[in-house]
């Protein structure tokens, strides 16, 4: 497989696992669990990226991105979209500075505020 496809290929995966079996597919028991369930995944994942980031290990960092970005990825199919919809987004703002992009919206922070 290539890499400059898996987000596709993944969201294909995810996408036929909408009526797999619950004790089969672990994309399946987030999809059972709804919102409330991969959302308290996405938080816990998201604590694990940040805990990765204060060490020197690289693996663990991109382990700990990919678990967050696969979780992501399921609220997005459990809502009828998918990485596309976020890809898409990206190459819409591709370009475009963050930094202007929030003076155009009137604030004066920096992004990172
Ligand atoms: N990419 C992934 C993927 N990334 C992470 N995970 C799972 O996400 C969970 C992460 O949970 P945790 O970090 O809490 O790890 P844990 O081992 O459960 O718990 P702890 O060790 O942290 O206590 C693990 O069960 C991982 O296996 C994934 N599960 C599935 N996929 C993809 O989804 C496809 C469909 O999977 P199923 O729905 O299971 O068939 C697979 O073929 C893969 O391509």
């Amino acid at each position: 497989m290539s890499n400059s496809d898996i987000l596709s290929q993944l969201d294909a995966a995810l996408s036929k696992r909408r009526n797999a079996d619950p004790g089969k597919s672990y994309t399946a028991s987030l999809y059972a669990g709804g919102t409330p369930a991969i959302t308290a995944k996405i938080t816990e994942e998201a604590a694990e990226v940040v805990e990765a980031a204060a060490e020197a290990d690289d693996g663990h960092l991109v382990h700990e991105i990919a678990d967050l970005w696969f979780h992501t990825m399921v609220l997005l199919q459990a809502r009828g979209l998918n990485a596309a919809a976020v890809q898409a987004e990206l190459a819409r703002r591709f370009g475009v500075s963050g930094i202007e992009e929030k003076a155009a919206r009137g604030s004066s922070d920096t992004p990172a505020n």
